[in-house]
Formats: structure tokens, C-alpha cells, sequence
């Protein structure tokens, strides 16, 4: 077996990654058994006299081992198999028109590796063209009904190949929006959290780019559970969930990080406007009744990224602003600053 390059050395918790991981893996064994597969055939067509192939077939092991070498010491996969698509594609054209059959037969893996290699659409139409120059050159090169043969046998081969490709990148979606959200409520889960979070610091450190999050928990949520039964529970948290998602903007992410606790990513929004904006939200929960008489209020700790931060430290600081709103009463919000030791708190309640 080859050596695999990314393997991951502890469990990968960020499910993009573990596609990337899984990409590259593909990239990094087509590159391996190819090369072993063609490096031979340098020297055999040099032999023959084919200088022109020799050197194709040269490139296209060179840039076998630069991929290699990339995916195994860099992590980092460059040109996104261009390079291999565009020789193996030349040199099995090429081959076949000087060779013959014997060129002929490495038109078959090469239509197939095109699309594990590049998305689909850019795939299809590479191995149109190929197939399409494969088929006049069958037609000038070997008798009627071989041509016939090799367009169909390519042709299918191609489809199948396409329809796998098609099939594994559908199963990659739905496996990351299954591994990246909430089942009830739709929300994100932690999956991704630190890799946002980071992101936003970032922006921050980088560009003075000011995002602020906010941590958001139902009261007396077990009540709810308790007096009308998790079913009706379920259903508070799904509309719950909609009266906030409804009020935010696309670019803002709502985690579900518990229970009943949920955490907004709010970019470019700084303390007083995530305060403004949760003070709306917390009076969206608390005026109308859920499921017809049910009243509920939310607490939250709100806070900005700070300079220096890192993210479970600002997660930290909306956490226990969290505490205090709890602890003040409930249904209100409190300032990560006025969590901060030493500073004076706010007054509790919506202002
Ligand atoms: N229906 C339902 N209940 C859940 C779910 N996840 C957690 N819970 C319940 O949420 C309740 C959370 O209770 P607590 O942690 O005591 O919080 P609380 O009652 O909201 O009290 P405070 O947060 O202090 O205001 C528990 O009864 C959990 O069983 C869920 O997916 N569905």
C-alpha cells in the first residue's frame, strides 16, 4: 500500500477538512501508481526512437513527483491536476497515433482518472474533447469497425467514471451538511466552531475587522420540557431558532453549542450594534407566546473580539457574561466588558 499523505493523526473535528484529507489522498495516489505505472515507458519509447513521447512521458512523471512531494512535505496540492490531465490526455492521444493499439489502451485510465481529479463540469468537458479526438484518430488508424469499438468503449467509460464522480461529490455534500449541522434545529454545530472563530480573530489581528459573538440560552427551558414534554420542547427550539435566524444577516452563523444554548458569529458587527441587535432578539422571544400560550425569555452574553484574543478566550468572556445575565434575573443581556473582573456591571433587563 502506499504511504498516505494527511492521514489524520487524531480525529479530524472540522468535517471540510476531512474532505480536503480525502481529496488529497485521491490526488496523491492517481500521482503515485501512475508514475510507477509510466516511468518505465520513458525508457521503452526512447528505446523506439519516439524522443517526442519519451519527453511527455518525462514531464508527466516529473510532475508526478512534484505532487508527491507537495501532498507529503507541504500539505499543498498546486495547479489542481491540471498538469496530470493535460499530459496523460496528449500523451495517450499522441501514443496512439504513432503506436496504435498499444497506445490506444492508456486512453482508458487516463479519461477515468480526469474526473477524480477536476470537478465535474471542466471533467466532462475535457473527456467530450478527448473522446472526440480519440474517435478521429481511431478513424484514420484502424479499421471501421474498431473505431466503432474504442468511441463506444471510451465513451462508456467515460459516463461510468462520470456518473461516480457525480455520485461521491453529492455523498461529500450531504455527509458535511450531516456532520456540520444541528438534526432539530438546522443550526450549525460546534464542528466548526474554533475554525470560525479563528477566522474572525484573524480578520481582526489582520485588518481591524471587528466581529462580536453572542451566547443566547433559553430560561427555565427544562420547565418547558417538564410541563408539556419534549416533543412540544423540540418544537419551542426549532421556532425559537426561526425567530432569531429571521432577524439576522446572511453573513451571521447561528450555532446550536447546547441544549437550549445557542451562539451567534455576527462579522463586522462591534459591541454596541451585537448588543442592539441581541436586545431585539431577546424581546423576538419574549413578546409572542410559543405553541399558543407558552412564554419564554432568553438570557445573553454578548462581546466583541479584543485584540490578542484567542477564541476560547472570547468565547469565554461571552460565557460569563452569560452567567451574570442569569444571574441577574434572567431575560436580559450583559456586556462581555461588564463581565470582565474589576468593571462595574450594567443595569440587568432590556434597555
Ligand atoms: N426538548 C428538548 N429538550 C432538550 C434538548 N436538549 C436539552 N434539553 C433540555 O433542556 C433542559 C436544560 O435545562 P437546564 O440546563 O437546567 O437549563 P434551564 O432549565 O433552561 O435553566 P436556565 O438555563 O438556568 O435558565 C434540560 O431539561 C434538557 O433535558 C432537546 O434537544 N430537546
Amino acid at each position: 500500500m502506499t504511504p498516505e499523505p494527511n492521514a489524520p493523526k487524531a480525529v479530524a473535528t472540522n468535517p471540510s477538512l476531512v474532505v480536503l484529507g480525502f481529496r488529497h489522498q485521491i490526488v496523491y495516489h492517481l500521482h503515485f501508481w501512475a508514475l510507477v505505472a509510466v516511468s518505465p515507458l520513458v525508457l521503452v519509447q526512447w528505446n523506439q526512437g519516439h524522443y517526442l513521447l519519451s519527453v511527455i512521458l518525462s514531464l508527466f512523471c516529473l510532475n508526478a513527483v512534484l505532487v508527491i512531494a507537495c501532498l507529503r512535505w507541504w500539505k499543498i496540492y498546486f495547479l489542481n491536476g491540471w498538469p496530470f490531465v493535460l499530459l496523460a490526455i496528449l500523451s495517450s492521444t499522441y501514443s496512439t497515433h504513432i503506436n496504435g493499439h498499444a497506445g490506444l489502451y492508456w486512453a482508458y485510465p487516463a479519461a477515468a482518472a480526469v474526473f477524480f481529479l477536476l470537478p465535474l463540469r471542466p471533467a466532462t468537458v475535457c473527456n467530450v474533447l478527448f473522446v472526440t479526438t480519440m474517435s478521429a484518430i481511431s478513424f484514420r488508424r484502424f479499421p471501421e469497425a474498431d473505431f466503432w469499438r474504442i468511441t463506444f468503449s471510451l465513451g462508456l467509460t467515460c459516463v461510468f467514471s462520470m456518473v461516480f464522480a457525480w455520485l461521491v461529490g453529492r455523498l461529500k455534500k450531504e455527509l458535511v451538511q450531516i456532520a456540520t449541522t444541528d438534526p432539530l434545529t438546522g443550526c450549525l454545530n460546534r464542528s466548526q466552531l474554533a475554525d470560525i472563530l479563528n477566522n474572525q480573530i484573524q480578520m481582526r489581528e489582520r485588518y481591524e475587522r471587528v466581529s462580536s459573538v453572542v451566547l443566547l440560552d433559553l430560561d427555565h427551558f427544562k420547565n418547558i420540557n417538564d410541563r408539556w414534554g419534549h416533543v412540544t420542547g423540540d418544537r419551542v427550539l426549532r421556532e425559537a431558532t426561526k425567530r432569531v435566524q429571521a432577524r439576522l444577516r446572511e453573513s451571521d452563523q447561528m450555532f446550536r453549542i447546547g441544549g437550549e444554548e445557542f451562539m451567534l458569529v455576527l462579522p463586522e458587527t462591534r459591541q454596541r450594534d451585537a448588543e442592539q441587535l441581541t436586545q431585539q432578539l431577546l424581546v423576538n422571544i419574549a413578546t409572542a407566546p410559543f405553541e399558543d400560550d407558552i412564554r419564554m425569555t432568553a438570557s445573553a452574553g454578548v462581546t466583541e473580539v479584543k485584540k490578542g484574543d484567542t477564541w476560547s478566550a472570547w468565547l469565554n468572556r461571552a460565557d460569563q457574561a452569560l452567567y451574570l445575565a442569569k444571574n441577574r434575573g434572567r431575560n436580559c443581556l450583559v456586556s462581555g466588558q461588564d463581565s470582565d473582573p474589576g468593571r462595574k456591571a450594567a443595569a440587568p433587563g432590556l434597555s
